[in-house]
């Protein structure tokens, strides 16, 4: 059996996506997402389940600094969860003063809060179930948590399905260290980070090995190096799998202009095929690469 690390305690979203994406398997939660990494580096885990990107609020940034710093982890699969909200406090509780949850959570129920409970304070908590548990701590009086807190902790719900945005989704991966790749499928994420001179048009630079293969990409994010203000780690998100002839060829050119860290190719959840233009296809690749090899043996090419 697998031990996987999941950013928890028990009943946050991200325990969802791990029971998802590694059922039956030995899951153990921690309190924040770089202890669910490290244990994976550390040896104490063979994997480890964390929320990446929300469709409403953007990137998990502890997320990105956890796998852009520290040894290199790679994502073997991921799944994508809709995300909508119970508010959960102690039976017979009648004035609600603070609510707290993960910031991720508190900005995606922002509106309804301050329509439903306008005079309480939000209150930052390490995760939505951490909050929970502080509800019943006598920490806060209620919590922004996933519908399945109520059945972890002995709490009331007070509202539930709330969200602010409808169809909000959240995409979780499944990390663990280098090692064989996933196989490709055809609908494929690869993802890494680029760290570049800062030097004018260096991005677009990077962008144009992307662009000029015809490589659509899913995400762009930059993250502060953090020790050098005012220099950034791209993370970059795109179409295919490194396996592919297309791909690889994109990441031998950026490999020359800039310092990478491979953070994994994996079937997407949504199953899209990647987009392949004219003359962009791993056919192409080959035929021009065959083409080249003929030509040095001085074929009639
Ligand atoms: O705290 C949780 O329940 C989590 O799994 C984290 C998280 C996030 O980081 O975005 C996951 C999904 C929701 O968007 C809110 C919180």
């Amino acid at each position: 059996m697998l031990r996987i690390a999941y950013f928890g305690p028990e009943g946050t979203f991200t325990e969802q996506a791990a029971r998802a994406l590694a059922p039956g398997e030995d899951l153990t939660p921690y309190e924040t997402i770089r202890l669910a990494l490290d244990a994976v580096r550390d040896g104490a885990a063979d994997g480890a389940c964390i929320p990446i990107e929300n469709s409403v609020e953007g990137v998990v940034p502890a997320t990105l600094d956890g796998l852009g710093g520290g040894s290199a982890l790679v994502a073997v699969a991921e799944a994508v969860l809709p995300i909508r909200f119970s508010v959960l406090a102690r039976a017979g509780a009648t004035e609600i003063r603070t609510v707290a949850s993960h910031p991720h959570a508190l900005a995606q129920v922002r509106e309804w809060l301050e329509a439903n409970l306008p005079h309480a304070t939000a209150v930052a908590a390490s995760s939505t179930a951490a909050a929970a548990v502080g509800v019943v701590e006598g920490t806060y009086d209620a919590a922004v948590s996933a519908p399945v807190a109520i059945e972890h902790y002995p709490l009331e719900e007070l509202a539930t399905g709330i969200a602010d945005v409808g169809d909000a989704q959240t995409r979780f991966l499944l990390v663990r260290r280098p090692g064989e790749l996933p196989e490709p499928t055809g609908a494929d994420r690869t993802s890494i980070v680029a760290a570049a001179e800062n030097r004018t048009g260096t991005l677009a630079q990077l962008l144009s090995e992307l662009a000029g293969r015809a490589i659509n990409l899913t995400r762009l994010d930059a993250r502060p190096v953090r020790d050098s203000f005012g220099e950034y780690r791209f993370f970059i998100d795109f179409e295919g799998h490194l396996a592919e002839p297309r791909i690889a060829d994109a990441l031998t050119a950026l490999r020359r202009r800039c310092h990478l860290r491979f953070l994994g190719s994996h079937p997407r959840a949504d199953q899209l095929p990647a987009t392949i233009e004219p003359g962009a296809g791993n056919q192409d690749f080959l035929d021009a690469r065959a083409w080249v090899d003929a030509v040095l043996k001085g074929e009639d090419a």
